[in-house]
């Protein structure tokens, strides 16, 4: 419809355009410039540095404002107008004249929360559909019912937009929603709640999307102190990942580190997969007193009246039980990790020997005072702390462990566990698996780090950093002294001058400037074990083990977290119940539970199927609200052979549009691998392809037009939370769900 209003629309809109295209040109410019320049001094360098990654920033947001730029309008009743989009951009112009503004600001709000009942102050609300650069549709709400003004684009439905968004066919990426974020919604996404906020919702509530438009929010409104800290979203597999990764660059954010739980221990790549029991016990808290007592175990004493006897070129020297047990108990005293309180037991070892081979030399056969001096003993300490053998024979006793050795070597032979327990975990060799990597992460807590020669390293990297910048503010210094001649006038104006010099010491200069890293905040986290993000992200986080949580909350020191998730959707054997169960150990009842309760994906007649298998777990369920009905009923066969009729059903359903998934049990996977040879499939399958072969855990978060689930009754069998299962698997579609029972 070419109204006039259109016409404007559209004009204001290439008009925003031009801007985004001056703005991404200049950026692009500064950035290709600066890469250029090698920078002559060191300074220079991290200045540069600093600017590349500024700018780089300001271009993937340039970048990502060129789809749905601007998506919306608010006519207030005062007569301000303002126009909303994905990012904010002003006018060129002296006043820098706000030309969009970013929905996440304050303005913007009544956008999403503004109704007939509280308008809050809105006369008119408008959404902008777009197509590249072309205005398609305007949608309008009147909201000051005295308004009598028509722009003929006035909307008979209210959620139009959202129907729309909601009815689209799938890509097998997730989009954003900032067009049509709805109220309960906005609420969570700007929750001003700094601690931990659980975000409970059926299937297809909107808790993925609430949680990244979250993380969008919060890197807007604490951007100081997130881009430093970043954000760190977990999700349960890669294909889930892969699946969000680009509605947060699609927000123009980048800060962010995304990984699943098995990707949490820097260097360790955790490709195998535990037994449900094995992943249980793993999980389940008492690993934790298991592990400490296990590396108690790794400080040993020699048995009593069976010393360790070690040649010397001095004479023998003789680690006996007393002398360990005394060293052991001086070590454990200082209540340092292992390998931090091994240098205690070394010493006191040494020290110890030394004392015995002095004795045994100096001796005076009479009974007299020692013969050796301070100096003959220092020179026999010396003799024995150089000896090789001497430190072998220790390390038998005390051995400096990294995490990786010291679970190894638990996991061939686990120890203060239940017999069956630890039958269950007990692994000569094999790959790292997810359940691995949060005991890992407590060997390492157990363990401590022995990194004495990198710390000795960054100490001088520091010094020499506050020598340069001790350099730099003397320059600073003296140009000001310079500026000031007189020096009466200097007195009087120092007061009030304030220069570099007065408000940072060298220290705090070269601290500031080690933080201008060549990496982001996100790179460099993901390399640090001891990183303490800013704010942590959970998704599906009833999946979780306790040990999981010792580790994640051990990267949230100050527990800044959003968790979202289904207690009725958990699948991991290792999953814990409840989020009181959760959390009470570490922030007990200091969290807000919020609940979504309408489901956008599943339309009613798929979500009533679903429903029945919650309902034999749990009588009284009531599934979340469908906002949709389709009219389109599921269907349901029983056949001989289920694999067979899967490939039928694909070959027909892929007549419509859209993606398509075929949910079945691991152990139907190779047959049906052979008889669809066009299905994505594997560990991290191609999700953009038009069919896809999962297994119902794979499709956790995940969501297809179309989804036919294969040999349910397989996968209620098939898991410890089998019925949970089956009910993700069933939640999966957006439009047609067909179910191949086998006879
Ligand atoms: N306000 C909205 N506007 C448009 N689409 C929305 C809105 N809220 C949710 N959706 C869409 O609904 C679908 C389900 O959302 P999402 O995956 O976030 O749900 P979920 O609660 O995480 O589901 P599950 O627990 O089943 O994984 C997605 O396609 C999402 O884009």
């Amino acid at each position: 419809m070419s109204t006039e209003e259109f016409r404007n629309e559209q004009q204001f809109i290439t008009g925003l355009y031009a801007r985004l295209d001056d703005l991404r040109d200049q950026a692009e410019r500064a950035v290709a410039a600066a890469l250029k320049d090698p920078g002559s001094t060191m300074q220079a360098r991290r200045d540069r540095d600093v600017m590349v990654a500024e700018q780089s920033g300001l271009l993937a947001a340039y970048n990502a404002g060129e789809t749905g730029l601007c998506f919306g309008r608010l006519v207030f009743k005062d007569g301000a107008d303002h126009h909303i989009g994905r990012l904010g951009m002003r006018e060129d112009d002296e006043q820098r004249t706000p030309l969009v503004l970013d929905w996440r600001a304050d303005v913007a709000r009544p956008f999403y929360l503004a109704t007939g009942y509280e308008p809050m102050g809105l006369s008119r609300r408008r959404h902008i559909t777009t197509k590249g650069r072309e205005v398609v549709s305007l949608h309008d709400e009147v909201l000051d019912l005295a308004d009598r003004t028509r722009t003929g684009h006035e909307s008979r439905d209210a959620d139009e937009v959202l129907l729309a968004a909601l009815d689209a066919a799938r890509t097998g990426r997730m989009h954003d929603i900032v067009q049509t974020i709805q109220a309960e919604q906005d609420h969570i996404i700007r929750s001003p709640h700094r601690g931990v906020l659980v975000v409970e919702g059926g299937p297809g509530t909107g808790k993925t999307a609430v949680a990244l438009h979250r993380a969008a929010y919060l890197l807007y409104a604490h951007r100081e102190q997130l881009a430093r800290r970043a954000v760190l979203i977990v999700g349960p597999n890669p294909a889930f990942l892969g699946y969000i990764g680009n509605v947060l660059p699609s927000l123009g954010e980048t800060g962010v580190l995304l990984a699943t739980p098995g990707e949490l221990f820097p260097g360790v790549h955790a490709t195998g997969t535990d037994t449900p029991r094995a992943a249980a016990v793993k999980g389940s808290a008492a690993m934790a007193g298991a592990l400490a007592e296990a590396v108690r175990d790794r400080q040993q004493v020699p048995e009593r009246g069976e010393p360790l006897i070690v040649p010397h070129e001095d004479g023998d020297l003789i680690i006996d039980w007393d002398m360990a047990l005394e060293a052991r108990h001086k070590a454990r005293e200082t209540l340092l990790p292992h390998n931090l309180a091994r240098p205690y037991f070394v010493f006191r070892i040494l020290d110890a020997l030394a004392e015995q081979l002095a004795d045994r030399i100096g001796a005076d056969p009479y009974g007299g005072p020692n013969f050796l001096g301070p100096d003959d003993i220092a020179l026999l300490a010396k003799g024995i702390a150089a000896n090789p053998d001497v430190h072998a024979t220790i390390d038998t006793l005390w051995p400096p462990l990294t995490p990786q050795q010291f679970l190894a070597g638990y996991l061939a032979e686990p120890t203060h566990l239940e017999d069956e327990d630890a039958a269950a975990i007990r692994r000569e060799s094999g790959p790292w698996t997810p359940g691995d990597v949060p005991l890992l992460d407590e060997a390492a807590e157990l363990l401590g780090e022995d990194d004495s020669a990198a710390r000795r390293a960054e100490e001088a990297e520091r010094l020499r950093a506050i020598q340069y910048a001790q350099g730099v503010l003397d320059v600073s210094y003296a140009s000001r002294t310079y500026e000031f001649e007189d020096k009466e006038e200097l007195d009087k104006d120092a007061s009030e001058v304030l220069s570099a010099h007065d408000i940072i010491d060298a220290e705090r200069f070269a601290e500031r400037h080690e933080e201008a890293d060549h990496r982001s905040a996100a790179e460099r986290a993901a390399a640090d074990r001891t990183w303490a993000f800013g704010h942590i992200i959970v998704d599906e986080a009833q999946e979780l083990s306790a040990m999981m949580w010792r580790l994640l909350m051990r990267r949230s020191p100050t527990r800044s977290m959003t968790l979202v998730g289904d207690p009725a959707q958990t699948g991991d054997p290792a999953g814990v119940g409840s989020w009181q169960e959760i959390l009470a150990p570490y922030v007990e009842d200091r969290w807000d539970l919020v609940r979504l309760g309408v489901n956008y994906r599943t339309p009613a007649e798929i979500m009533a199927v679903a429903a029945e298998v919650r309902r034999e777990a749990d009588p009284a369920f009531e599934p979340p609200r469908s906002v949709r009905s389709t009219g389109v009923e599921p269907w349901e066969r029983t056949v001989d052979d289920p694999v067979k009729e899967a490939a039928d059903a694909v070959a027909v359903e892929l007549r419509t549009e859209g993606r398509l998934a075929v949910i079945a049990p691991p152990e139907l996977h190779p047959e049906l691998i052979a008889a669809l040879p066009d299905a994505a499939h594997g560990p991290v399958p191609d999700l953009t392809r038009p069919v896809v072969l999962l297994d119902p855990r794979q499709a956790k978060g995940l969501e297809f037009d179309t989804v036919l689930v294969v040999d349910p009754d397989a996968v209620r069998a098939g898991a410890t939370h089998g019925t949970n299962d089956l009910y993700v698997a069933l939640t999966r579609a957006t439009q047609r769900l067909g179910v191949v029972r086998r006879a």
